[in-house]
């Protein structure tokens, strides 16, 4: 059969509820794809999201069924030591990127564009991306910002790279907007729903709404066809993100109150390491079937 008549068959077939396709809890054994995201938000399904920086982590979320995962540039605070994500590079998104993407064989991964690589326009934008997906190998990028990053998303998306946007707050700002809730207030909120269409209509697949009133961004999730990914949003968001580190407790210090925690490794992390170091100093290991005779 070729492509053109299995697109065909596809379109023609009645729109029936299919559970086998869900993103999360599906049968599928393929990659998801940017379409898939966008035939669960014209399912009305939520799916979450959560984010990866190296193979071992993701597999893990990958064999849990965690259909898209985000190398986020929180990678700079949560992974490399930074204070912010101001500082990562975009050789550093590039490694960590790829590991993900090694690690991982059904979830759809999204890279970061770390500050300083597409603010300058389209043209180093494109150079930007392209670097992710040809080097790293994932299937889309996320930028933040909807009518001041357009430029970037239109040229982007008629490359052949699915873009994510990011609007509310957007941390790369951290120096000119610090880290407060984003779109109260009439005009913010209008400002806001301005951008998600904005972003929509320059061709991105979904948008993320980081800390912005939960009935705005109720609004912006029914304005628009592609998804919304909440993180601080509230509960209508078409999707929910978190950052891996603190939602398994381990990232340590004061949580955003967005931050549901549903471990504690950095507690067991810290137990097993000092029962390891006692058994040292003490002498109970390696124990006789540690060793070879
Ligand atoms: N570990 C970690 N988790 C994140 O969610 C995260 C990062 N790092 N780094 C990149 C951005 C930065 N983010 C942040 C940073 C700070 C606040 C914060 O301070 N929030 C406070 C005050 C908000 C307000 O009321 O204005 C909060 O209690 O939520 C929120 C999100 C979200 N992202
Ligand atoms: C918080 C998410 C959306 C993000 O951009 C990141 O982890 O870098
Ligand atoms: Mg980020």
């Amino acid at each position: 059969m070729t492509q053109l008549s299995a697109a065909q068959k596809s379109a023609d077939a009645p729109r029936s509820p299919d559970s086998s396709k869900a993103l999360y809890g599906g049968k599928g054994t393929r990659r998801i794809t940017v379409r898939d995201i966008t035939a669960a938000k014209e399912r009305g399904e939520k799916w979450p999201m959560l984010t990866a920086y190296d193979a071992m982590t993701a597999s893990v979320f990958d064999e849990a069924g965690i259909p898209v995962m985000l190398v986020g540039d929180s990678a700079g605070n949560c992974h490399l030591g930074y204070e912010t994500t101001v500082p990562v590079t975009l050789d550093e998104m590039t490694m960590l990127s790829a590991a993900v993407v090694r690690g991982t064989s059904r979830a759809l991964i999204v890279g970061d564009l770390p500050f300083g690589s597409y603010q300058e326009g389209p043209v180093q934008a494109l150079r930007s991306a392209t670097r992710l997906v040809k080097e790293a190998g994932v299937g889309a990028v996320k930028l933040e910002g909807g009518e001041r990053s357009l430029a970037q998303t239109e040229l982007l998306v008629q490359s052949g790279i699915p873009v994510m946007s990011h609007l509310g707050l957007t941390p790369q700002s951290v120096n000119t907007m610090g880290y407060r809730v984003q779109g109260r207030g009439e005009e913010a909120a209008h400002r806001l729903l301005n951008d998600a269409k904005a972003a929509q209509d320059a061709g991105a697949f979904a948008v993320v709404l980081e800390l912005v009133p939960a009935d705005l961004a109720a609004e912006v999730t029914r304005s628009l066809h592609i998804p919304t990914v909440g993180i601080g949003a509230g509960a209508e968001c078409d999707a929910q993100v978190l950052v891996w580190t603190d939602m398994l407790g381990l990232t340590g210090g004061k949580m955003p109150r967005f931050v549901k925690q549903y471990a504690d490794l950095r507690g067991v992390m810290a137990g097993a390491a000092k029962a390891f170091a006692q058994d040292v100093v003490g002498g109970a290991f390696p124990a006789e079937e540690h060793s070879v005779r």
